[in-house]
């Protein structure tokens, strides 16, 4: 009766502490919070402080006074900013207790990447502890998302998730609720961002800020040719006279900045399909593979994929909230056993 009563009243959290965006997703709620991972810090004589967190501190980004600093502390899919990464998460943790006026969650999952170290996890552990937590969980990205994309993840049968971050591109092969094939490769929405403004630097002597790169990704990039060509004004600074000027960029231009960036995460999957066991191979030819995470929203990045391996290739329902979707899932769902394996220690 006791669990009973703690399932009516819990506000179980899931969080995907992504290196782009953090997503709060609770119980009987859906995403919570969805912001940014930014965190600006202001340095006074008498120590350091936090000014802005998410959206409000990623608007800050290369636009910062000397005395004040936006901090990605997430960097390729690993925290490399423990103590910034700690209160972020504190801090998003306290906005949703203080929107929802619930109290603090009874029991909390973070979805962490693959790679993560030990030290990483107990950082992760300590900070939701901290932030008021009883228990916290942790469930490794590529799982979660596959649950978040409702891929049969119990079964004997393989089920094949790439999840496209800001920092890293996650492969998975899933089968009886393990991982049985991982790779992770440090190629993502950033890396064709920055792969964005080397182009216009080659080819328009101009420089352009990442956050423009990334909004010509979204509104034009494409990831295979053929499609409808279009086209985005852009401004940036010239190089050889100092002062800004426009041009056009077509997405033809886009293809061509992102091809070693596409070609990579390619070879990847080519490579979980070479090195997985037959059995599950033969599983993931018939079924094919979900693309999850904000990569996935990429143009026709799916043809791609299906062009290069020959097999079907699906974007998942929202991609970029499937991580905390299947987080809080698997907390609602998990036998004592799975959550036993799952409890950060
Ligand atoms: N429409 C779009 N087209 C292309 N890329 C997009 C689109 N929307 C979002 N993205 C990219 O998706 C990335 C963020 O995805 P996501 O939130 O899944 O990453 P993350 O979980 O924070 O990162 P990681 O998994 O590496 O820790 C960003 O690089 C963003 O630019």
């Amino acid at each position: 009766m006791f669990k009973k009563l703690r399932g009516l009243f819990s506000s179980d959290l899931s969080i995907d502490l992504g290196t782009a965006n953090t997503l709060i997703y609770m119980k009987d709620k859906g995403i919570v919070l969805n912001e940014p991972s930014v965190v600006a810090i202001r340095t006074q004589p008498n120590g350091k402080s936090v000014q802005a967190v998410g959206a409000d501190a990623k608007r800050m980004l290369g636009r910062t006074p000397g005395n004040i600093q936006a901090i990605r502390p997430l960097k390729d899919g690993v925290i490399a900013d423990f103590e910034v990464t700690e209160k972020m998460l504190e801090l998003f943790i306290k906005q949703v207790h203080e929107r929802s006026l619930m109290p603090p969650s009874p029991r909390v999952v973070v979805c962490v990447p693959f790679q993560a170290t030990k030290v990483e996890r107990r950082a992760i552990r300590d900070s939701v502890i901290n932030a008021g937590a009883s228990k916290a969980y942790l469930i490794y990205e590529p799982m979660a998302a596959a649950i978040g994309a409702g891929l049969p993840v119990d079964e004997a049968r393989g089920s094949m998730v790439v999840d496209i971050g800001g920092g890293t591109t996650e492969i998975a092969i899933i089968s009886l609720s393990g991982v049985v094939y991982a790779e992770s490769i440090k190629v993502g929405g950033d890396r064709f961002d920055e792969a964005i403004v080397a182009y216009v630097r080659k080819h328009y002597g101009s420089l352009i800020g990442e956050a423009t790169a990334e909004r010509i990704k979204q509104e034009i990039g494409t990831a295979y040719p053929g499609g409808e060509v279009r086209e985005i004004d852009v401004r940036g600074r010239n190089l050889a006279e100092g002062i800004p000027r426009s041009f056009t960029l077509n997405s033809n231009e886009i293809l061509e900045a992102l091809q070693e960036s596409l070609a990579q995460i390619v070879q990847a999957v080519k490579g979980a399909l070479e090195q997985s066991p037959p059995e599950l191979s033969s599983d993931v030819a018939e079924r094919g593979m979900v693309l999850t995470g904000g990569g996935a929203l990429l143009r026709d990045l799916d043809k791609l994929l299906s062009e290069e391996t020959g097999l079907p290739v699906i974007v998942a329902d929202d991609p970029l909230t499937c991580v905390a979707r299947g987080g809080g899932k698997f907390l609602e769902t998990a036998s004592e056993q799975q959550l036993g394996l799952a409890a950060l220690e």
